[in-house]
């Protein structure tokens, strides 16, 4: 097998399946370390006193320099400019610094002393909570910016083959990321006498391993690049800052761009709540409470991929997004309805969500490069992120006000 990946990269079906898997684990941790804190959530308040408000602004933080500093398209144009290589691992090193302050906050910062600000009027805000935020932040930059290098890298590698069902294999890594983070970080700060901090030093670890794989990507891709450049197939369109004016002008890609806010607002946020919520609403008990949530990354593994590969063979990309949107209302619908709190129900519409949650991304992540040149599509990718971050930032802040106000745990 590797004689034949010597011999013809571009070729090699193992080649470009060996690099869909490393830059996949790679992505993967940082989906790991994204949702880390997120069934930690009662300890957080019981051992530091956070609030929903706390917890609702520190998930916002992910959004701030994305969003605000526009860091998020920079990380687009970078890539578009500088390559997927460079990209991927400024992207690995901004997630290690960023991660590297949340943990120093939840880690050793004193959680009562607090911080006097201004900021749209007087604030005041815990110091710890605060840093974390910021953080968290930064660690969102690269987090996101190795989301679209990596959408980059596998249309590169399978454009004109199965790039749907590629496309789909890399989201169920980012899903496999989501469900690590939501069944291991309780048990691990259970073992280490409840400290909070401990699992997010186990993704630092895994994100280091991370780094290591998109090491193996580097080396296989720069072997494609020699490989084109004696062919004289070198990628000669070379990407201009002109062309943002151009991904502008394209319809479709605001199609893509406002169903990617308005799906992902619904379903990311979700994944930061739903402890509570089966908890609150259902009615499950603490200790299986993270179970129902991790059926929701765990039917997206297989399901992903699937429906990417029929969208291979079969196209109907829209109707597949279409459909996906619709099951998301009814299950908003039956999570909101006061008389629907049996667990069974609440499993059963987290399976829907599930179904809904690979038909959406199965179809909208192959269809960009449909309406996309190549050397435009990290700019492309990055914008529709850009546009999708204001939701991811915004509903959380949203919940956690909404908990705080009419929710039923204490502040
Ligand atoms: C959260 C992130 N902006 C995002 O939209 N992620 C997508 C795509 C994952 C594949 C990235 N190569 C997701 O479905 O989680």
């Amino acid at each position: 097998m590797v004689e034949k990946i010597q011999r013809k990269m571009s070729e090699s079906r193992s080649a470009r399946w060996i690099v869909l898997l490393m830059v996949s684990l790679t992505m993967m941790c940082g989906y790991f370390l994204t949702d880390v804190l997120a069934p930690l959530k009662g300890l957080l308040i019981e051992l530091f006193h956070w609030d929903n408000t706390d917890f609702g602004l520190f998930n916002s933080g992910y959004g701030w320099f994305n969003i605000f500093l526009l860091m998020l398209i920079f990380g687009g144009m970078v890539l578009d400019k500088l390559g997927a290589r460079f990209t991927g691992v400024l992207s690995v090193g901004v997630m290690l610094v960023g991660i590297g302050i949340k943990y120093y906050a939840i880690g050793f910062m004193d959680p009562s002393r607090t911080v006097d600000f201004w900021f749209f009027g007087a604030q005041t805000l815990k110091a710890q909570v605060l840093a974390a935020s910021l953080g968290y932040a930064l660690f969102a930059v690269g987090y996101e910016t190795i989301g679209i290098t990596a959408n980059k890298i596998v249309v590169r590698w399978f454009k004109g083959r199965e790039l749907a069902f590629a496309l789909g294999m890399n989201v169920a890594f980012a899903r496999m990321g989501t469900f690590l983070a939501l069944a291991l970080p309780l048990p691990i700060a259970k073992a280490f006498g409840n400290s909070v901090s401990t699992p997010i030093l186990f993704g630092m670890i895994l994100l280091l391993l991370g780094f290591l794989t998109f090491l193996v990507y580097i080396v296989m891709d720069r072997r494609l690049d020699s490989e084109r450049a004696q062919e004289g197939l070198a990628d000669d369109e070379r990407f201009r800052f002109r062309d943002i004016f151009s991904i502008f002008r394209i319809r479709a890609f605001w199609y893509i761009a406002l169903l990617c806010l308005l799906f992902y607002a619904a379903v990311h946020p979700f994944v930061k709540f739903a402890v509570d919520l089966v908890v609150q609403k259902f009615g499950v008990a603490g200790e299986y409470s993270g179970l129902i949530p991790s059926l929701l990354p765990v039917g997206t593994l297989v399901l992903t991929p699937l429906f990417g590969s029929i969208y291979d063979r079969r196209g109907k990309g829209a109707s597949m997004m279409i459909w996906g949107a619709l099951m998301l209302v009814f299950v908003y619908a039956g999570f909101a309805i006061p008389w629907v709190d049996h667990w069974a129900a609440a499993v059963v519409l987290v399976i829907i969500l599930g179904v809904a949650f690979s038909l959406v991304p199965s179809a909208m992540w192959p269809s960009v490069p449909k309406i996309i040149p190549e050397h435009e599509l990290g700019t492309a990718y990055a914008l529709i992120f850009w546009v999708q971050n204001w939701g991811l930032a915004g509903v959380p802040l949203l919940i956690g006000w909404a908990l705080d106000k009419w929710g039923t745990l204490p502040p």
